[in-house]
């Protein structure tokens, strides 16, 4: 894979980051719903633009050239409709890797992709300016690793590849853990700061210290009754440690979720809330804090869907 040939398909914040990364050394091809500009700005979080000319395509009219492996970045309710559109189009054994964040497409890709699958779970930030511009937000870094820890020398070659495009990438055997930690992160900080309209680190302010409690205890014992463990730490109190980090040293973002609400786009509630309550249905768990946060983001997301009224 020296000279590898990416598609990067779902040219948003995170595509476009890992497109122009890669793109210094080598072929990559942003591939999304519409045409985006050919040359494309990453605005460093150094204040530096890296500017970028990369090949687009749209998902109805593929290259003819076939990839060596296939980034699917859309969001985690985009990502079997973007799958669907491809899998016809890509040579059997074409490497997957999946970046959503929950845990609700990774599995059924999975299952269904003719070829290796790998998941990834990253802490980089980058948001979209404009259909030329991304800004990356901050340095993170990402894991990869497949569901059934197979292709280990695979995830190896693609986290050398990211990580000299000045991308950290880590290839792990443990990534379903990692993914479920990462939910357990934003199915706290999430929705309340997203029904709330508050920054993160606002979530240590009272009135809404007291609401983290409570989503904090349902995502613990649903985990542990998962036998997911925090990184740190056992139980309620490892995963009290890991979401008060995370708000702390996030404590000046606008969390995905609020981003989604203020732009009047869909959030990802299915993919990082419904894992978890139907986690808790199969253990009996109850965890209504976690269900009431779904009930509503699910009447939005029904509201969205509706037709504007006609006047
Ligand atoms: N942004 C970030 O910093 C991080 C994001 N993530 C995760 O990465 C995933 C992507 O997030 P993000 O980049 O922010 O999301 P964006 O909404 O910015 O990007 C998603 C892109 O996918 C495109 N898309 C949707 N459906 C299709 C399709 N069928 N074919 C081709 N393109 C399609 C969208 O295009 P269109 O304009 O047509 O809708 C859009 O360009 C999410 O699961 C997110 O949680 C994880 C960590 C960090
Ligand atoms: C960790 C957190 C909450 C950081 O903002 C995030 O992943 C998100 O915004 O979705």
């Amino acid at each position: 894979m020296t000279h590898t040939r990416h598609w990067i398909v779902g040219p948003g914040a995170l595509g476009r980051l890992i497109a122009l990364r890669l793109a210094e050394d080598a072929a990559v091809t942003l591939i999304g719903r519409r045409t985006i500009p050919v040359v494309q700005t990453l605005l460093t979080p150094e204040q530096s633009s890296l500017v970028r000319r990369v090949e687009v395509a749209r998902i109805d009219a593929l290259p003819r050239e076939v990839p060596d492996v296939v980034h699917l970045t859309t969001k985690a309710h985009g990502a079997e409709a973007a799958h669907r559109a491809l899998a016809g189009q890509l040579p059997a054994g074409t490497p997957l890797l999946l970046w959503q964040n929950g845990f609700d497409c990774q599995p059924r890709l999975s299952a269904r992709h003719r070829g290796p699958v790998l998941c990834a779970s990253t802490t980089e930030g980058a948001y979209v300016q404009d259909e030329a511009q991304v800004t990356h937000a901050g340095h993170g870094h990402t894991f990869l690793g497949s569901l059934d820890g197979r292709h280990g020398a695979l995830a190896g070659r693609l986290a050398g590849i990211l990580s000299s495009a000045g991308l950290p990438t880590e290839a792990v055997d443990d990534i379903r853990v990692r993914l479920w930690r990462k939910l357990a992160v934003n199915a706290v900080i999430n929705p309340l700061v997203a029904h709330f309209g508050i920054r993160n680190g606002e979530l240590r302010d009272a009135p809404y210290r007291d609401r983290v409690e409570p989503l904090l205890a349902e995502v613990a014992s649903i985990l542990t009754a998962e036998g997911i463990t925090p990184p740190d730490g056992e139980g309620l109190e490892g995963w009290r440690r890991l979401v008060w980090q995370v708000i702390e040293a996030t404590a000046a973002n606008r969390a995905s979720m609020l981003q989604d609400v203020q732009a009047g786009r869909l959030t990802e509630h299915e993919a990082i809330l419904a894992p978890l309550l139907e986690a808790a249905g199969r253990h009996r768990l109850a965890a209504p804090h976690l269900a009431r946060h779904l009930d509503t983001l699910r009447a939005r997301a029904d509201a969205l869907a509706q037709p504007p009224p006609r006047c």
